[in-house]
């Protein structure tokens, strides 16, 4: 039965005295949350708030991400698949929603964006350094994205850390080769800090786990996970290049790119791309 005056009472268990507790607001520090909103614009234009929200939601999303794969990266070390797949569940639906919130950015016009696009100065997304954490952990290795953060020693560090460590794909190749498959020694050590090439002894490897799944069964819904991982990220990046596309066209920018023309070119990177080729390769069951 709806109540007449559409009001809701409050319970009197319900505490209102919080004086000298921990409340809502002090244990998630509000204050400091939302005091970092700070147009640069003057005056503030209206639509810089949705341009910062944007951002800054996407780098917290990104935050929890690189905790979840740093924790995925420790499991597969100890051999454990199992709980980095309820992780990949959780990367999955974090990724889906950073890639959905583009449509929120959408509704910025380009000439909204550009009454306060002067004031970003050379900002930009090319220097966000945990999207480069994740890039590294996913095992896209590059020493010159470190270029922009030699003036920030802690954030270089970090990232120096994550460019010498070994990849989620790394670790799940040495795990593989731990459990007996034929892995080439090159992918079971090597110098972690150079760049991905895909292997033709790996793309073997992934043939057999595909071919007999039954008889791999972690290791099969791994790889499935991790394609999973690559194609939403890709998703990310199809988006985020849609975007510019709409609002600023073909301009160069702020960071000093030609713009759409490079977020294009890393359209065509692979994190895992034996997990690609394999699905060439394979014959129906018949025909082997
Ligand atoms: C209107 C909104 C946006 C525009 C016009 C825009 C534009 C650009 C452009 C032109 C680049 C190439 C580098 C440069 O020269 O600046 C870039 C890179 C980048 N942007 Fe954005 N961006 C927008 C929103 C966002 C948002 C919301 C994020 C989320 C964090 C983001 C993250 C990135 C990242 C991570 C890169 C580096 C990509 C790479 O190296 O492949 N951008 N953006
Ligand atoms: N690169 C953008 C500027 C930009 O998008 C941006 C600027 C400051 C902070 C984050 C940004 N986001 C992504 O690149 C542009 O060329 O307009």
């Amino acid at each position: 039965m709806l109540g007449i005056m559409n009001k809701r009472e409050l319970e009197p268990g319900i505490f209102t005295d919080l004086a000298g507790r921990t409340t809502y607001g002090d244990y998630l520090q509000l204050d400091r949350l939302l005091s970092a909103q700070v147009p640069r614009s003057q005056p503030p234009h209206h639509d810089e708030l949705l341009f910062i929200i944007q951002h800054q939601t996407s780098e917290l999303w990104m935050k929890l991400l690189v905790h979840e794969l740093t924790a995925v990266i420790r499991y597969i070390q100890a051999d454990n698949l199992e709980p980095s797949f309820k992780i990949f569940s959780r990367v999955g639906h974090i990724q889906r929603m950073l890639f959905e919130q583009w449509s929120v950015l959408e509704t910025l016009t380009p000439n909204e964006y550009l009454e306060f696009r002067g004031a970003l100065g050379q900002a930009s997304g090319f220097q966000s350094y945990q999207y480069r954490a994740l890039e590294f952990l996913l095992g896209h290795k590059d020493e010159h994205s470190l270029g922009p953060f030699k003036h920030m020693p802690g954030v270089h560090a970090q990232l120096e850390l994550f460019l010498h460590s070994p990849s989620v794909y790394d670790e799940f190749l040495r795990h593989l080769a731990r459990q007996g498959h034929a892995v080439p020694a090159d992918r079971v050590e090597r110098d972690w800090r150079l760049p991905y090439e895909k292997s033709t002894g790996v793309m073997e490897v992934f043939r057999h786990i595909y071919e007999n799944p039954e008889k791999h069964w972690d290791a099969y819904e791994m790889c499935e996970k991790l394609v999973d991982v690559e194609e939403r990220f890709q998703l990310w990046r199809y988006r985020h290049m849609m975007t510019v596309m709409r609002v600023i066209g073909f301009k160069p920018g702020t960071g000093g790119s030609s713009g759409v023309g490079f977020l294009r070119k890393a359209l065509d990177l692979r994190f895992f791309p034996e997990l690609w080729d394999v699905r060439t390769e394979l014959a129906p069951p018949g025909s082997r």
